[in-house]
């Protein structure tokens, strides 16, 4: 496990702009992830790759203590075997799994999600699965849902009205790439469910078998700061309003930050 190092100082107030309010009383979605130069998120399929330089790894764990869950898909699991608690702070956060077929169930008890749990220092999961997967005597936590016949998926929106009736105001998501690219397109309803988006990139490239993010259709990031560290940078903004994706098509559907 990496080991957390101090913050600079001026990256804090540069993050808390993007970052739900205290008082926040309505559903708040952060989306982020470290990407490299070539906009890949591992090495490949099922490899965990260290992407962050120590400074800004140690920012996913201050930006972890804002939030009240953590959201990632079953893969980054698999891959990673993470922890999903707060190192920066004793802060309690939901690790939230998005499993339909309900794969956490036979690795668990070795993950290190159990081990936080055994120890202590973590809050047990809350795995989102397909009613089809639901099974007796296995002792997670789950959250039943239906996913589309047609695609296979839930809905964004079910998922997080769903987490809002168990008392979650503020959900963090970390990936994997499956995760990223669907929130990086716009709902049924035309809009997004992020608020806000926040991307370490390091400069390194990771080449063209590496898990790759990037959404169907391109897209503007508005309300854009960039933050310079040591090594890798930081782009804080959030997702286009209508006026932002007019922006975009007249400029022939480039993407500008
Ligand atoms: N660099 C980073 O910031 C970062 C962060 C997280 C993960 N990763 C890497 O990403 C890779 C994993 O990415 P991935 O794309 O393979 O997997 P993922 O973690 O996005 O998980 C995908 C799986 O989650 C489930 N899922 C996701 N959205 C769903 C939905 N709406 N409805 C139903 N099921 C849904 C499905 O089972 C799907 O197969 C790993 O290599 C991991 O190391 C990198
Ligand atoms: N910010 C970031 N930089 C990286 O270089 C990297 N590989 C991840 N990956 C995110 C993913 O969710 C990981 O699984 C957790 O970062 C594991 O971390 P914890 O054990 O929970 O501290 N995230």
């Amino acid at each position: 496990m990496a080991p957390l190092v101090p913050l600079p100082q001026d990256l804090i107030p540069f993050l808390d702009r993007y970052l739900p309010r205290k008082d926040n009383d309505d559903f708040f979605v952060t989306l982020t992830y470290a990407q490299s130069l070539d906009s890949r998120i591992s090495k490949g399929k099922g490899i965990q790759t260290i992407i962050s330089h120590p400074e800004t790894k140690t920012m996913t764990h201050y930006i972890r203590s804002h939030h009240d869950a953590i959201l990632v898909g079953i893969n980054t699991v698999l891959a990673d075997d993470p922890g999903l608690n707060c190192r920066y702070c004793d802060h309690d956060i939901r690790p939230i799994i998005i499993d339909p077929s309900f794969k956490l169930r036979t690795i668990f008890q070795r993950s290190k999600l159990h081990e936080n749990c055994v120890n202590g220092v973590g809050l047990a999961p809350l795995v989102v699965i397909d009613r089809h997967s639901l099974v007796e005597g296995h002792g997670i936590d789950t959250l039943v849902l239906d996913v589309d016949p047609k695609t296979g998926k839930f809905s964004w929106l079910d998922i997080f009205k769903a987490l809002r009736e168990k008392g979650i105001r503020s959900v963090m998501v970390e990936g994997g790439a499956t995760v990223i690219n669907s929130l990086l397109r716009r709902g049924e309803d035309g809009l997004f469910v992020v608020n806000s988006l926040i991307v370490t990139v390091a400069p390194i490239y990771l080449g063209s078998g590496g898990v790759e993010v990037s959404p169907r259709e391109g897209l503007a990031v508005e309300d854009v700061s960039w933050w310079r560290g040591k090594r890798d940078v930081v782009c804080c903004g959030r997702l286009t309003s209508e006026a932002g994706r007019l922006a975009a098509d007249e400029q022939g559907g480039e993407v500008s930050c």
